[in-house]
């Protein structure tokens, strides 16, 4: 991501001693640091199943722009990322996780950086702490921040993260094609829709890789692995491994209820950001969703976020006259300061 990201980074500081995360392995009861449901009743569960669509059935497009309207989020199967690279992924992403809180500092994030080991950036927005730890990659930190981890043993795991982001990539680019074709959109009008601000079209993407890490925990229904939030992305891939933890507010009863979205084997799940929301002007839903944790697994995460570059303007396509655009144009740098402050509302600040 470009420098001025770096930049906005620096201009919202985290506190140092809210990023360095409990040393979960050590911790054997959960402190009231980190106790969620006096503070927040948790919801009740519903579980619905997440519709499913394989990318090697073009029939299945129809479905896409449906399935963005109503949920915002979906397994994708048969998306051609090899199911070795993704259990290479998970266990590499365990390997780091599981080392020993002394090593893990090495590779903390500074105050004001966005990229290295810590607890996840939402953190700040609550008073109490999530059950969860984190790792950020953007750009070339990866090898800056690995080789201070493993310094003489980083090649391996950077070599597969870079893989990763490669495929990653290339499917973003593959989903946003498909998306803007569900809305009846051409490669050409997503050229119009996301122009820079000199007015010249631009194909390539910007990206973070966030590894998390929700640690076995000793009294799950008190705790919290990531809060609910919206992606600031285009949209997200996300993979989970085969442990359930990822919830997303039930479509019908926004607020009330949460659904677990359960792994599907060798399955990813595309998650619409804010982005999209706004796009699509106001028609895909950049759905709520959290991170539980349990007693049992030490789950791990990888959530690819995609966007345009940070300088290009975005907004609404321009709809017909029954349906004005109902956010105005901005650039996603602009969009991300907005979150980094007032998060969760950040969306609002940009509707007319
Ligand atoms: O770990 C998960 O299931 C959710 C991760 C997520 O939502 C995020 O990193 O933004
Ligand atoms: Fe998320």
């Amino acid at each position: 991501m470009s420098s001025s990201v770096t930049q906005l980074f620096k201009n919202n500081p985290v506190n140092r001693d809210r990023i360095i995360p409990l040393d979960f392995a050590i911790t054997k009861t959960l402190p009231d640091s980190h106790v969620w449901s006096k503070h927040e009743p948790k919801p009740e569960l519903i579980t619905r199943p997440i519709p499913v669509i394989s990318l090697s059935k073009p029939a299945e497009q129809g479905l896409l722009r449906h399935v963005c309207e109503e949920w915002g989020v979906f397994h994708i199967t048969e998306h051609g990322v090899p199911h070795s690279l993704l259990k290479n992924v998970e266990c590499r992403m365990k390997r780091l996780f599981s080392l020993p809180m002394h090593r893990k500092i090495l590779a903390v994030r500074s105050p004001d950086e966005s990229t290295g080991y810590g607890v996840v950036r939402i953190s700040m927005f609550y008073d109490k702490l999530m059950w969860s730890e984190g790792f950020s990659v953007m750009g070339s930190s990866l090898r800056r921040h690995a080789a201070l981890l493993w310094p003489d043993d980083h090649t391996e795991f950077c070599n597969v993260m870079e893989e990763y982001q490669k495929a990653m990539g290339d499917l973003s680019r593959r989903l946003i094609s498909m998306l803007m074709g569900s809305l009846g959109l051409t490669h050409e009008d997503l050229g119009w829709h996301v122009t820079d601000i000199t007015g010249s079209r631009t194909d390539s993407l910007q990206s973070f890789l966030q590894l998390n890490s929700y640690p076995v925990c000793p009294d799950p229904h008190l705790a919290m692995g990531l809060a609910p939030h919206t992606d600031s992305s285009l949209l997200t891939i996300l993979y989970q491994g085969n442990i359930p933890g990822l919830e997303i507010q039930s479509p019908e009863e926004e607020g009330s209820r949460w659904v677990g979205v359960e792994p599907i084997e060798g399955g990813l799940v595309v998650i619409m950001g804010d982005l999209s929301h706004i796009i699509s002007n106001g028609r895909f839903k950049s759905t709520m969703h959290r991170a539980v944790v349990n007693k049992t697994h030490h789950r791990v995460s990888a959530a690819y976020f995609s966007g345009p570059p940070m300088n290009l303007q975005i907004g609404p396509l321009t709809g017909d006259k029954d349906h004005p655009p109902i956010y105005r144009r901005f650039i996603w740098e602009e969009y991300l300061a907005a979150k980094a402050t007032h998060f969760n509302k950040a969306l609002t600040l940009f509707r007319y």
